[in-house]
């Protein structure tokens, strides 16, 4: 995965909408663009439109209005081209048919290979590279159905990572991963990001964005702001996205520590997933709050 392998990507989504046959709106006028180079997080409440505007991205939708287009070319060209890999939600995967997790990340190769789909040994190399870099070298020859959800997760991004993509799409990648795996695939994303690749990720884990995310999209179906994590991740932008689902909780001074020290951290949590720190201020009186709607 050499940054020469392909030109910096750049994804441009523009004003894209998707209604849904039973006449759901799920996203309305959503528009971003994002270049090669970056890891973003897309950040929005359950049934916001993240599933819906990955699959508009690759393609599995077709938006209702707007469009979105890879390298100034429409998406269509860049999926045929194999330009688009997608990491799913492990669960939207029926697991019921007998295949070995080696030959799902041989699947990564299939846009590369001829009608007859014969592996050759540039395939096979390049696959067994990604089950290792993904640590799966001792479960190749394993049903997928008989892996765990950590452990299938591992098996679609080696997946991704075999198909050479230059964008890399991965809904909520950390749901179900233990602690080791999470550091695995942020480790893993940041190698990618540093040779150009251009990666999108849906999570939930509020805690984990400013640590491994440059940019931020929040959405609510459409776009609320987009940005650099620094000036776009802020207290103000969470609670526009996830209003009352949000737990505030202000400590400092004497409810941080027992010294003078007069810093005081701000944090809020999803109730699921603790904790985002905002930084310190100096002489805040301490306080514990709720934001409306909100129960402990
Ligand atoms: N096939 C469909 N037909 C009708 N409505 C749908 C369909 N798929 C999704 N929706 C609706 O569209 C909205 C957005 O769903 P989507 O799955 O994109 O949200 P999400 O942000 O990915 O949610 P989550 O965080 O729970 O995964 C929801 O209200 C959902 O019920």
């Amino acid at each position: 995965m050499k940054s020469d392998m392909f030109i910096r990507p750049e994804l441009l989504v523009e004003n894209v909408s998707v209604t849904y046959k039973n006449g759901h709106t799920a996203i309305y006028d959503a528009s971003f663009a994002l270049s090669g180079g970056v890891i973003c997080a897309l950040v929005g409440v359950n049934g916001s439109g993240k599933s819906t505007l990955f699959n508009s991205i690759i393609g599995l939708i077709k938006p209702t209005s707007g469009h979105v287009s890879l390298n100034h070319q429409p998406i269509s060209y860049a999926l045929r081209k194999n330009s688009i890999a997608y990491v799913p939600q492990t669960e939207e995967i029926d697991w019921n048919f007998p295949v070995l997790v080696k030959d799902v990340v041989m699947m990564g190769r299939y846009g590369k290979m001829n009608f007859f789909r014969i592996p050759s040994q540039k395939d096979k190399n390049i696959v067994n590279q990604a089950i290792e870099r993904m640590g799966l070298s001792e479960l190749a020859t394993r049903q997928i159905g008989e892996l765990s959800g950590g452990q299938k997760k591992r098996v679609f991004l080696a997946r991704s990572l075999a198909q050479e993509a230059s964008v890399l799409l991965l809904d909520e990648p950390f749901t179900g991963v233990d602690v080791k795996t999470e550091n695995a695939i942020i480790d893993l994303l940041r190698i990618l990001r540093d040779t150009n690749h251009l990666i999108l990720v849906s999570t939930h884990n509020l805690g984990s964005v400013p640590e491994f995310c440059d940019h931020v999209i929040f959405i609510n179906r459409t776009i609320l702001c987009a940005g650099r994590t620094e000036t776009t991740f802020t207290q103000k932008n969470l609670e526009m996205t996830f209003g009352g689902v949000l737990r505030h909780i202000n400590l400092s001074g004497s409810a941080l520590h027992e010294d003078n020290d007069g810093r005081s951290v701000t944090v809020i949590t999803d109730d699921e997933r603790p904790v985002v720190f905002y930084g310190h201020t100096k002489n805040d009186p301490p306080t514990q709050t709720k934001s409306k709607g909100t129960s402990s």
